[in-house]
């Protein structure tokens, strides 16, 4: 299979299923498959009327009972439920181009048409799951879930429940973790994190973003609300007529707010966001408190 729009990765989602959080609102993970890499890319979506349509699509000779293992099923599933397609208890039902298998999307049981608050991630194994204080990754992550499940938070409009984290498996910016610890070393022996991927021989940011838009599409996402600071994903996010932002939210380090007890303190981090706002751009306005390159203790002859 190809994508039906030229350029994009072919992407189907295998599999869905509920996850109740610590956060509060349940999520419901999708995993998907693509002609492009080998790779599991994920979207977290939060809101059970946001659709698949490679998941939903009716796959010939199965079962109801096939569907809701694969997690394409309407309303929630309960201990003896038959139905995929319909969830007695809540009342719904969904409907299915009888030649295609396609899912008609109907409002009542499917998002379309709004803007949706959405954030594009690359994984980060060190800032989500190692604690690190080099880079911001671990802390946007959780904010985005957190700002997806709120009505507003100060003068940010949540998402009310409804949004998307697509979790895109292109680690240190799509150089791999191995070659990722790699410049990490270089960092401490004095390169910035643009700096410390040239001389390994990478680009600065070797991302692709194409992958995400075609998650995105899939899941019916037309108007996005991006959560980013960084200009190049508001650009990459574009897919006329299919896919566009309507506008970017920002993510304002947490460390920069209130009394500067909260979000990551580290030399590593400052050295991290100073770089990502005057080397690649971020549109993140400076606090006085972050110090100029100039006055960096890191600076080496690496710098
Ligand atoms: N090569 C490299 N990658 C890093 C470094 N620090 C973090 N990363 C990676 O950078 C990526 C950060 O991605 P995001 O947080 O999605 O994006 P961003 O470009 O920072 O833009 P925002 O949307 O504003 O956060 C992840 O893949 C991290 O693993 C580093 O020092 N070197
Ligand atoms: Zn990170």
């Amino acid at each position: 299979m190809t994508s039906p729009i030229t350029g994009l990765p072919y992407v189907q989602c295998i599999a869905r299923a509920r996850i109740p959080t610590v956060q509060g609102p349940d999520i419901f993970l999708h995993l998907y498959q693509n002609d492009r890499d080998n790779k599991e890319h994920l979207a977290i979506v939060f809101g059970e009327n946001i659709r698949s349509r490679s998941l939903f699509k009716r796959h010939e000779g199965e079962t109801q009972e096939d569907r809701m293992i694969r997690g394409a099923y309407v309303g929630k599933l309960y201990p003896g439920r038959t139905a995929a397609d319909v969830d007695e208890k809540q009342g719904l039902s969904l409907t299915f181009d009888a030649k295609t298998g396609d899912l008609i999307t109907d409002p009542r049981t499917t998002w379309c048409d709004k803007d949706t608050l959405v954030r594009i991630h690359s994984e980060c194994y060190t800032g989500e799951t190692a604690w690190s204080a080099r880079c911001d990754c671990g802390e946007q992550f959780d904010r985005a879930g957190k700002l997806i499940a709120v009505e507003r938070e100060g003068d940010i409009e949540g998402g009310s429940g409804h949004g998307v984290i697509v979790y895109l498996r292109q680690e240190g910016r799509g150089i791999g973790l191995g070659e990722k610890l790699k410049a990490y070393n270089l960092q401490d022996l004095g390169a910035d994190t643009v700096q410390a991927n040239l001389l390994l021989k990478h680009p600065a940011d070797a991302r692709d973003f194409s992958m995400g838009r075609a998650i995105l599409i899939d899941l019916g996402i037309a108007n996005v609300r991006l959560l980013t600071n960084n200009p190049d994903k508001v650009a990459q996010v574009e897919q006329p007529p299919y896919l566009h932002c309507v506008e970017r939210v920002p993510m304002v380090p947490l460390s920069w707010s209130g009394d500067h007890t909260d979000g990551i303190h580290s030399q590593e981090i400052e050295g991290y966001l100073r770089t990502k706002i005057e080397r690649m751009g971020h549109l993140l306005q400076k606090p006085l408190t972050l110090h100029t390159n100039n006055d960096s203790s890191h600076s080496t002859s690496l710098a």
